[in-house]
């Protein structure tokens, strides 16, 4: 039997508001190792940039990354917020390691080709991209890793790579070796069937739900590329996927996904 692996992605939306992130990585630090925590933080670094009169632009839930956002989202995801969440951690008594992806060579991503949208400095991942057997090193010597949205592409340039995408990134390049839970984590309790109501969470969602209620347009914006990683990660022998409140980590209400 595979031995069990945890990995948590929280958003922006906890990260901004410091009582919800201590909290959640409170309720993290007293999970089992192993387990691994990715997060984002777009929501803050969008409110940064704003602050420093650069328009943050958004496509398809990806941010189009010019030479001077890249500048920006590398300081506030891979140094402040990385930092802060791996100090508070250590506080916990978890032996956190922060790390992007260029740090060990642990994440490499390719730039995204110029079709119909320039993305600029935003980095795909493919099969090859993650280095799962250094994760399993890390977890072998006892350490939480804790990946931020930076990548690299091995010609020294950095890279911006959406979080949801490293998650699932990560939980498949370590499918083989273990029985992978992947539990995304945010400001809301599941996938709702009623945005406004958050007791209307949809317990269950197969790849023909999910189609009718994109088609129906009850899932929307940021949700909808977190469901395909989602799915993707299930297709590369995920265990399980699971899309849930940061501060209700395996509480009741939660979403599901299954293949069928
Ligand atoms: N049916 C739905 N249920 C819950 N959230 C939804 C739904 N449809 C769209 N969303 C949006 O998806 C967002 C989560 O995706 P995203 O903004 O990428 O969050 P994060 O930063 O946590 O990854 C929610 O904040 C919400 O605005
Ligand atoms: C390319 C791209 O879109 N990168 C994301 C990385 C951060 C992220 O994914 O943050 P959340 O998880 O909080 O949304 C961005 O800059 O917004």
């Amino acid at each position: 039997m595979k031995p069990e692996l945890k990995i948590f992605k929280i958003g922006g939306g906890i990260i901004d508001h410091e009582p919800d992130l201590l909290e959640f990585l409170r309720l993290f630090s007293e999970i089992s190792r192993p387990k691994i925590l990715v997060h984002g933080g777009g929501k803050g670094a969008s409110e940064m940039m704003s602050r420093l009169g650069i328009a943050p632009r958004m496509v398809s839930g990806r941010r189009i990354t010019d030479a001077a956002t890249l500048e920006l989202v590398t300081m506030y995801y891979a140094g402040k917020t990385n930092k802060q969440i791996v100090a508070a951690l250590q506080s916990y008594g978890v032996n956190a390691l922060g790390v992007s992806g260029a740090d060990g060579n642990v994440i490499r991503a390719v730039k995204r080709s110029v079709r119909e949208v320039d993305y600029g400095f935003v980095g795909d991942l493919s099969e090859a991209s993650v280095d799962g057997g250094l994760i399993h090193q890390f977890l072998t010597l006892g350490l939480t890793p804790v990946f931020c949205a930076i990548t690299h592409d091995g010609q020294g340039q950095l890279l911006n790579t959406n979080a949801d995408t490293i998650a699932a990134s990560v939980a498949k390049s370590l499918s083989q070796q273990y029985s992978v839970a992947l539990h995304f984590c945010f400001e809301k309790n599941g996938v709702l069937a009623d945005f406004n109501d958050e007791q209307s969470v949809i317990s269950k969602i197969t790849p023909e739900s999910y189609d009718e209620l994109k088609a129906r347009k009850i899932i929307s914006d940021g949700m909808l590329p977190k469901l395909e990683n989602a799915f993707e990660a299930l297709h590369f022998g995920v265990k399980k996927v699971i899309v849930e409140h940061a501060l209700h980590i395996n509480g009741e209400l939660k979403t599901t996904l299954c293949l069928t």
